[in-house]
């Protein structure tokens, strides 16, 4: 039996690699000390991994930006706009990743989209006519050496031929089919390179394969890989799955030619019964995904031996591993000197998972006995204690509490004599510029620098001078701008009862971004008002409407890390109880339209679709409606989403029953807008007319065009006009140079329509 892990997180124990990069970008450092600084945490990544007693240790797994774009530049797959405009490997690299706006030209960034079911983000392999497959790039053969070179035998890594078309969009006249022979021999040149180098085993990463699998899909998969194997020499092939099971494909893939096969026995719900009933083939290694790779509990070492036990394989073929990367989870616990012992022993981030392992093969193979009664201990002690008036609460709910009256139809128009605001109103989506003042102001008052009334006298005075900004430049309805939120799931989290948090424990979410997930501990309740101090402030500096502004309960359970012994329906209900009684405070105090955020709704929509409904919609759409029921029919309730891939789920969202919704259109090419149209969405709609992920400043030129294409699509009296997200992650010019452009742009539309006599 042997130990191994997925992936390992990249960004550093303290985000050294986010603070580089941004660095990086600002011009600050040059692309040799970002290089200094990436080699020091890949050094100390193998080092700890091996320190640990793991048998096997990946490469690859690092990343400045992402690992799919790594493995698209590795094969040659760059549009040509990026090449266009000549810039060095790194810059081209960051060029796709950000979009680039500076004297060599301007192009918008790749499309960026949620990888899988979890809040770390991936960048969309764009395919064209004349994209050129082949072996070009080097970094995973210069991290397999710089590895080497330090006394480490890793087992390099890289997204596989399936997946990266799966992922892929097309963008000319030819579909993933035509691009098979060119990604054999690609792939089959990088294995024999790794073999050259003499790597002994090389990891394709397969999670596409655990979504629903059509026989065009086996077909494909079968096309790419039957070849590949058969070309393959000395290097072993792990072909790693993960985020789900392989009920479509197992027999298919156990009958290929892979020397190793990685499994996820923690989300995949038949991945068990799979190999049991089954069978697993004895000349093959499997690759025994056992410990979470995405919650941060400690495991439970009964069951996993349990387990481990049953599989039906030779203790030489088994290989104990992770359910997926780590990425998704923070670094270590010691990091956490302030969160009691009381906790703390019930968590297992990266660090302590690769212990679990360890322990988990020395219990396996009977000699540590007593790291197996410490965990018998561990489990044997109660942990919550139960909030009753909470429980009973949810348990009591009736159908009347997930209905809002009266139908939107008719609450529309009251509202449209409520709020009587232009065609075409023009806001945004709640955050502005989270600058490094805003922070540093709250970093301050956190070490106990300031005072709390030095502290929220700073953030009026932000609010103060973001209303002022939007009133001049004739924004219709205003936010005030988030400058209190460290995150907006975070901030919740700290608001209410039942959530513990982290010093430390910060998780990358996509590039140089990152989150600190709360962790939902026992029964969540409110205890005292969130935003209400900060939303009546702008409001009261204003005529026009200020949004209230808040996060829905399905993204607060989805971007915290969640408890195992109740149900995301439970958790997620009481999350909802806890944001209705909010937005009744607001609405008490005056705020007359609220937007309730829901940006995770889409990611955690199960990845097989006869689980969509049963497991998921039937409860998550309940606990939104659930948290606007009770408002006046005066009362606007917006939400938003992003990345919306969500053309298939159209009547869901519509059934949310808000009356606004925004979310993200203009990276994903407007394409969402022929759903709608064709579906006759309710729902009062705002597509994002520009991408907020990247620096660049839309022209006024530009956003008119998108306005048109808008307009060609939905009803003129349906539609509203903002950016795709919120502002945090923006500079202050880029911000309100981009917000300019958009609300000229509007007024440009609006004065067309005029002539027109719409
Ligand atoms: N949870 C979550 N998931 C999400 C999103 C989101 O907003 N939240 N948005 C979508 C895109 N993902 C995103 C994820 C993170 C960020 C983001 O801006 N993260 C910030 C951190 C935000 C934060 O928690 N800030 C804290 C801590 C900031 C900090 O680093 N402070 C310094 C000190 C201050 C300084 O000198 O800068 C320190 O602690 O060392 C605060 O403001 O209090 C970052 O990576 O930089 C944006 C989008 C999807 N998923
Ligand atoms: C990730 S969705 C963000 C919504 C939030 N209201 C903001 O503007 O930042
Ligand atoms: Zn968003």
């Amino acid at each position: 039996m042997k130990t191994t892990v997925v992936g390992y997180p990249r960004i550093g124990a303290h985000r050294e690699l986010k603070f580089a990069v941004q660095k990086y970008f600002k011009h600050e450092i040059d692309a040799t000390t970002l290089d200094e600084t990436a080699r020091e945490l890949r050094r100390v990544n193998w080092q700890s991994l091996t320190e640990a007693g793991l048998d096997q240790i990946p490469s690859g797994d690092f990343s400045y930006f992402d690992t799919t774009l790594d493995t698209a530049n590795l094969l040659n797959i760059v549009p040509q706009r990026y090449r266009d405009l000549n810039l060095a490997p790194l810059d081209e690299y960051f060029a796709q990743a950000r979009g680039y706006q500076g004297p060599k030209g301007d192009v918008t960034a790749l499309s960026m989209k949620k990888w899988f079911n979890t809040n770390y983000h991936y960048l969309v392999p764009e395919f064209e006519d004349t994209t050129d497959i082949k072996l070009v790039g080097t970094k995973l053969f210069d991290e397999f050496k710089e590895a080497k070179a330090q006394g480490y035998q890793t087992r390099p890594t890289i997204v596989g031929p399936y997946t990266l078309l799966k992922l892929a969009a097309f963008n000319g006249t030819k579909t993933a089919a035509d691009y098979v022979p060119e990604l054999v021999t690609a792939y089959t040149d990088v294995l024999s390179q790794l073999a050259e180098l003499g790597a002994d085993w090389v990891q394709l990463d397969e999670p596409a394969l655990v979504k629903d699998q059509s026989v065009a899909d086996l077909a494909l998969f079968q096309a790419l890989y039957t070849p590949l194997l058969a070309a393959k020499k000395l290097l072993k092939v792990l072909l790693q799955t993960y985020f789900g099971d392989l009920r479509d494909s197992y027999e298919a893939i156990v009958n290929q030619a892979f020397d190793g096969i990685g499994l996820d026995f923690v989300e995949g719900a038949q991945t068990d019964k799979l190999v049991k009933t089954n069978g697993f083939p004895a000349d093959k290694v499997l690759f025994a995904g056992v410990i979470n790779g995405k919650n941060i509990w400690r495991a439970n070492y009964d069951e996993k031996l349990a387990l481990i036990k049953s599989l039906p394989v030779k203790d030489d073929q088994l290989i104990l591993t992770t359910s997926c990367s780590l990425l998704h989870v923070p670094y270590t616990v010691a990091n956490e000197p302030k969160l009691a012992q009381h906790y703390k022993r019930y968590l297992a981030f990266a660090a302590e998972k690769l212990t679990e392992l360890t322990d988990l093969k020395a219990i396996a193979t009977a000699t540590n006995q007593a790291e197996l009664q410490a965990n018998q201990q561990l489990f044997a002690t109660p942990r919550y204690q139960e909030n009753e008036a909470i429980t009973k609460q949810v348990a009591a709910l009736k159908p009347s509490d997930f209905n809002r009256e009266p139908d939107r139809a008719t609450r529309l128009k009251i509202q449209a004599d409520e709020f009587n605001l232009p065609v075409l109103p023009t806001t945004t989506i709640g955050s502005f510029p989270q600058t490094r003042e805003v922070r540093q102001n709250r970093a301050k008052f956190k070490r106990g620098e300031i005072t709390r009334e030095q502290y929220d006298a700073f953030n009026k005075h932000e609010i103060k001078q973001w209303i002022e900004f939007q009133e001049k430049i004739g924004l219709d309805v205003l936010v005030h701008g988030e400058f209190e939120r460290n995150d907006m799931v975070e901030y919740f989290g700290e608001k209410l009862d039942g959530f513990i948090f982290t010093q430390n424990a910060w998780v990358q979410s996509y590039g140089t971004r990152c989150v600190k997930p709360p962790i939902i501990w026992g029964d969540v309740a409110r205890t005292q008002p969130i935003t209400v101090a900060e939303s009546v402030y702008a409001q009261s500096l204003t005529d026009k409407p200020v949004k209230g502004m808040l996060t829905g309960p399905v993204t607060i359970l989805n971007w915290s890390f969640t408890r195992e012994d109740l149900s995301p329906q439970e958790s997620t209900y009481q999350i909802a109880l806890a944001i209705q009684a909010e937005v009744l405070d607001l609405e008490r105090h005056g705020i007359k339209i609220i937007q309730i955020d829901e940006a995770a709704l889409r990611e955690n929509l199960p990845l097989r679709k006869t689980d969509w409904y049963p497991r998921y919609l039937d409860w998550a759409i309940p606990a939104f409606r659930l948290v606007h029921s009770k408002v006046q029919p005066t009362t606007q309730i917006h939400t938003h989403m992003c990345y919306s891939e969500f053309g298939d789920i159209i009547e869901a969202i519509d059934a949310m029953d808000a009356d606004v919704i925004s979310f993200e259109a203009s990276r994903a090419d407007l394409t969402l807008l022929d759903t709608l149209q064709e579906d006759h969405f309710q729902t009062h709609v705002g597509p994002g007319v520009y991408d907020i992920h990247s620096p660049r400043v839309p022209s006024e030129e530009e956003v008119a065009t998108t306005i048109h294409k808008i307009l060609a699509k939905l009803p003129l009296d349906n539609v509203w006009i903002n950016p795709d997200c919120g502002l945090k992650t923006r500079g202050t010019t880029e911000t309100v140079a981009s917000l300019e452009n958009v609300v000229a742009a509007t007024k440009q539309v609006r004065g067309e329509l005029v002539h027109e006599g719409r």
